[in-house]
This record gives C-alpha cells, sequence and structure tokens, in this order.
C-alpha cells in the first residue's frame, strides 16, 4: 500500500458491503480508516442506507455502491480494478435450507475462487476473507470446542452446506497467499472466524424477539444453560476486519495465511441465555431453568422439521428455525480464547461488553414492532 499518512489514496472494495456484518465494515472504514479515498460497496441487493451514505455520511471519502455478483468472475474483476484491499464478506449464510447445497456452494466456494482470482488479473494485493467459526465445529460428533484457541486440535468433520463451504473458500484465500498478482507482488491474504455474531441488524435476534412477542413475552428453555455458545458483537468483528487490513501491509510475513478468530469480552453463556442478555430488558423472559422439553423430543421435532422441508420442497418453502443442524450447534459447546490477534496486529475490542450490549439493546428496544 502506498504510504499516505496525510492524504487518502487508498481504494478498498467490501463484498457483501449490504449485509449485517458488511454494513458495520463500510461505517467502520469510513470512521476508521483516514486513508481511504474511495470505498466500493459490491453486494448482490444494494441497500438504501448506502444513499444517504453517499450524500451525507461518507466525508472526502467517494462511496461507489456496485450491484454485482460473486458468482459472476467478470462482474467481481471490474469491480475490483484499481483497488488495493478487498474485504470478502459476501456470503450465503443458510443454515436453515432456504438454498441448496449447490447454491451455497456457488456463492461461498465459486464466488471466493472468483475474488482471488480477480485480484490476481487486476493486481489487488490485500485480501481479508470472513471465515467462521463453523470452519472448525461444532462437529457432527457434537465434541466440545472449550475455550480453544486457533491451535487447539479438534476433529471437524462437517457434513451441512453452509460449514463446507466455509471450510473449502477459507482454504481456498489461506492458499492464495503468495500467489503473484499482476504486476509481480505476491497476494496476502488472511481469514477471520467469528463466532457467531450478534449485535444491531442480526436477523436471527430479530426472529427470537418477534417470536416472543408472539408467545405472550415468552420464549421456552430448548437448550441446557450449561452449553456454552462463543458470541461476538459486531461492532468488534468489523473493527478486527479493518485493523487486520491496515496491518497487513506491515505485517504481511507474520500475518499472510494466517487464521484468526474473532473474538471479545461477551461472557460465555448458552445460545438462549445469551439472547436473554438483550431480549430480558425489552420484555422477553425466558421459561424455564432446565429446557422444558427432553432432547430426544427436541431431536425427533427436528427430524420431523426435516422430512417436512423435504416433503413440502416442491410446494412451498419450509424452514423452521428447529432443524437437526442448529439444534446440534445450538447443543454443543462451542467458546473461544485465544490472544492471537493481539499478539499479531495489536487487536482489542473497540466496544466493552457493557457498551454492545447497550447498543444491541436500544436497536431491539427502537426495532419496528417492538414492545416499546
Ligand atoms: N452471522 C454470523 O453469525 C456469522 C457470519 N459469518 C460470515 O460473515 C459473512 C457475513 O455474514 P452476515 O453479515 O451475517 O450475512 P448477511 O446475509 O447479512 O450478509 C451477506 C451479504 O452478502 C451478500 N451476498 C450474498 N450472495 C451474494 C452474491 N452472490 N454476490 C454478492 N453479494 C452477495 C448479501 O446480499 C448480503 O448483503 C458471511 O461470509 C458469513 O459466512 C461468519 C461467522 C458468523
Ligand atoms: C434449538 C433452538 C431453540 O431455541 C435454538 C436454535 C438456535 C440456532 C438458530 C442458532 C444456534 C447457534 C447459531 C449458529 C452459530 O452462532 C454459529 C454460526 C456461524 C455462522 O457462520 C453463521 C451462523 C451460525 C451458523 C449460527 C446460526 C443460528 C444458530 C444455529
Amino acid at each position: 500500500m502506498a504510504d499516505s499518512a496525510q492524504v487518502p489514496t487508498l481504494v478498498y472494495l467490501v463484498t457483501g458491503g449490504c449485509g449485517f456484518l458488511g454494513e458495520h465494515i463500510v461505517r467502520m472504514l469510513l470512521e476508521r480508516e483516514p486513508r481511504l479515498r474511495e470505498l466500493r460497496v459490491f453486494d448482490l441487493h444494494l441497500s438504501s442506507w448506502l444513499e444517504e451514505l453517499k450524500t451525507e455520511g461518507a466525508g472526502p471519502v467517494q462511496v461507489t455502491a456496485i450491484q454485482g455478483d460473486v458468482t459472476q468472475a467478470h462482474e467481481v474483476a471490474a469491480a475490483m480494478a484499481g483497488s488495493h484491499v478487498v474485504i470478502h464478506t459476501a456470503g450465503l449464510v443458510d443454515v436453515f435450507g432456504k438454498a441448496s447445497p449447490k447454491t451455497i456452494h456457488k456463492v461461498n466456494v465459486q464466488g471466493t475462487r472468483n475474488v482471488i482470482d480477480a485480484c490476481v488479473q487486476t493486481g489487488t494485493r490485500f485480501l481479508v476473507y470472513t471465515s467462521s467459526m463453523e470452519v472448525v465445529g461444532p462437529n457432527t460428533k457434537g465434541h466440545p470446542f472449550y475455550r480453544g484457541n486457533e491451535d487447539t486440535p479438534y476433529e471437524a468433520v462437517h457434513r451441512h452446506p453452509y460449514p463446507c463451504s466455509k471450510a473449502l473458500a477459507e482454504q481456498l484465500v489461506l492458499e492464495a497467499n503468495g500467489r503473484k498478482v499482476n504486476g509481480g507482488l505476491p497476494l496476502v491474504t488472511c481469514a477471520l472466524r467469528p463466532t457467531g455474531i450478534y449485535g444491531e441488524g442480526h436477523q436471527v435476534m430479530r426472529d427470537f424477539y418477534h417470536q416472543g412477542l408472539r408467545f405472550g413475552g415468552r420464549l421456552f428453555r430448548a437448550v441446557p444453560a450449561s452449553v456454552e455458545h462463543g458470541r461476538v458483537y459486531v461492532g468488534n468483528v468489523a473493527w478486527m476486519h479493518v485493523l487486520v487490513a491496515q496491518e497487513l501491509e506491515q505485517r504481511a510475513a507474520l500475518m499472510g495465511g494466517q487464521v484468526y478468530f474473532c473474538y471479545d469480552k461477551s461472557p460465555y453463556k448458552s445460545y438462549e441465555d445469551f439472547n436473554m442478555e438483550f431480549l430480558n430488558p425489552c420484555g422477553i423472559r425466558l421459561i424455564g431453568t432446565h429446557p422444558l422439553l427432553p432432547y430426544w423430543l427436541l431431536a425427533l421435532l427436528a427430524a420431523l422439521n426435516a422430512l417436512l422441508q423435504w416433503l413440502l420442497r416442491p410446494l412451498v418453502l419450509y424452514t423452521p428455525l428447529l432443524n437437526p443442524y442448529t439444534l446440534a450447534v445450538a447443543n454443543t459447546t462451542f467458546t473461544v480464547s485465544t490472544n492471537k490477534a493481539q499478539r499479531h496486529f495489536g487487536y482489542k475490542p473497540l466496544f466493552s461488553w457493557e457498551e454492545s450490549r447497550a447498543r444491541t439493546i436500544h436497536w431491539v428496544q427502537t426495532m419496528e414492532g417492538s414492545a416499546r
């Protein structure tokens, strides 16, 4: 990257920049990257907030909205020409069976391959990829991953299309580190693995909240409180992406081809107890100190849902929250404890747990259709 302490010279491209995480990355870049000259936001669906940002909130930075599809190699290459850094966060996040395995593979794996090829073709040297904890686990055997780090041995066995696709895509990104890009310089890549992200704009939290409202302000415990699930605030995930992008040139030898779990100080709790940190102050209660239904019955219901999904597919898309995969993930302890990102590039969470919590609660309270 050019040395540009004063004059903004850098061109960034964020794929999936209109998604839940992508929007936070875009806003964080505008706030925290003083060397930014142009920010290209590439997404299949462009959001309306982008228009407001372009006219009001971007200061001297030129924000360019690009409607495009990562599965179309020519669209990716055209969007990327002349950019210095690409943050590839676009992905099909689907664990409910909304999309076919083929589509998930196409977007997550072929899309990533296209981004790498476009880096090589256009001479873009720095690639930050949003991977996922799902690349590691939980595995299909339900083995716990307790306070693990990037070097913790774990039997990563996947069957579900989403983690399979993220694992393949991450591998492509890491293997691409060092490839010569147009101009002869080496590509520097790195992958971030967030645990379950939460915060403003989180669709699953929105669904849980509305379900709670429909049940008269109640949700029913389905997962034992003893199962711990790793969570991370979206603002901190965005901050880690920005920091990696900023440090990748200076620390290429150390960071190139590396993976980092994305973490912060959010407490280790079960998926449901954690959600209650936000939903409780918004009038939702979690009923039961133990799961109301035994595990075998939930597993049966999950299997029934999967069968119904398959039977109904020709007629209607049936995509309930509970399926064998989501039940297994929610019931398996998976938490990370690591300081690799701090050691390698000085990452410290930008938002404390208290602030992350307060921001998320505020978002739930001001959500359309909220109880207040
Ligand atoms: N939500 C979570 O808890 C976690 C998410 N991740 C990863 O973070 C990334 C972002 O996820 P979210 O923001 O949660 O999802 P999201 O669905 O809100 O955002 C994904 C964005 O990618 C865009 N996109 C999808 N297909 C595209 C295509 N073919 N071409 C261009 N753009 C396309 C979508 O329009 C959307 O704006 C994904 O790569 C996901 O795998 C990783 C760990 C946890
Ligand atoms: C059994 C249900 C009763 O309330 C609870 C179902 C909760 C599930 C919908 C979620 C539990 C764990 C979540 C996943 C986890 O946070 C890891 C993820 C990482 C990603 O990269 C994408 C999202 C997700 C798979 C996330 C999806 C929702 C859960 C399965």
